[in-house]
């Protein structure tokens, strides 16, 4: 009966977030990804580590279509990434020294921004636009500096924006570039916890870039599941399959905030 019961509902649990074949690109015919083959499944949480210059943040952007594979094929969602449109799904928080800090934008404006689609660069805000916006930054904690500019805010600040900004379309797949360069070993562990919060609770997988092997120990485990190259992939996953079906873990944003707080989990930290 248990085996049964697995076969049936394995499928739900383990769907296909992001499926990597054979994936390879270059920089002006300098190989910088070659052959890479990696699966990731829902309520993944899956730590890249790799030295510098080892092509971590050029995979992330061919995941999330700003760069094309020279060869090999990417799926999202069980689509090939050619075809797939659903971008909504999909939370990015690129590299921290990939914004430049004189943009005149205010917090609002950049969580706001996470809302527009590929292409549409300016589009009229709706209510439900603002409301969202509104959960967003109450789930950071940052609705008071909601109106400030994004570059005079702190690290901790910025980042805490930049994940909001990614939280908007209550995302099934977050891509973190680095989340935590710059910043505070305090304001970090409290980054650390409520992504954890999140992983656990709130059915987001998690595709993270990290140079923190201790982060990365001390939650995804000392061995890496798959080795390509100079990439290693560490994952861990949040559920046992049985639990994934048990339990309705799919909050909305709204309770986030309230849930991190209750576990005390950094939020003093990230006020800094
Ligand atoms: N736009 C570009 N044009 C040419 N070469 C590039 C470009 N972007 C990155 N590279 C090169 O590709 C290689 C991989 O870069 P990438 O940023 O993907 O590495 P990374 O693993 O994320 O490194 P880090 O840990 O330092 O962030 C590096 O040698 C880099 O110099």
């Amino acid at each position: 009966m248990a085996t049964e019961f697995k076969q049936i509902y394995q499928p739900i649990c383990h769907q296909n977030i992001i499926e990597l074949i054979d994936v390879s690109f270059a920089y002006q015919q300098k190989p910088v990804v070659e052959h890479i083959n990696f699966g990731i499944q829902e309520r993944d949480f899956v730590g890249l580590i790799g030295s510098n210059g080892a092509g971590k943040t050029t995979l992330l952007r061919m995941i999330v279509g700003l760069i094309k594979p020279d060869s090999g094929t990417i799926k999202l969602f069980g689509q090939p990434i050619g075809e797939f449109r659903e971008w909504n799904r999909i939370g990015y928080v690129p590299q921290k020294n990939a914004f430049n800090p004189l943009f005149p934008a205010t917090v609002r404006e950049v969580v706001l921004s996470g809302l527009y689609g590929r292409g549409k660069l300016f589009r009229r805000i709706t209510k439900a636009d603002q409301l969202k916006c509104e959960e967003a930054l109450h789930a950071m904690n940052i609705e008071d500096l909601s109106g400030k500019r994004i570059g005079q805010l702190s690290g901790g600040q910025q980042q805490r924006a930049f994940l909001a900004r990614a939280l908007i379309n209550n995302p099934a797949l977050l891509i973190l570039d680095e989340p935590t360069v710059g910043i505070d070993v305090e304001t970090q562990q409290g980054f650390f916890h409520l992504i954890k919060h999140m992983h656990q609770h709130h059915n987001i997988t998690f595709l993270m870039v990290s140079h923190d092997m201790d982060m990365i120990r001390s939650y995804i485990g000392e061995e890496p599941k798959s080795e390509c190259g100079k990439l290693k992939f560490f994952v861990k996953h949040s559920h046992d399959l049985e639990d994934c079906v048990e339990t309705n873990l799919t909050h909305g944003l709204t309770g986030l905030r309230q849930l991190t707080a209750e576990e005390k989990v950094g939020v003093a930290g990230w006020k800094s």
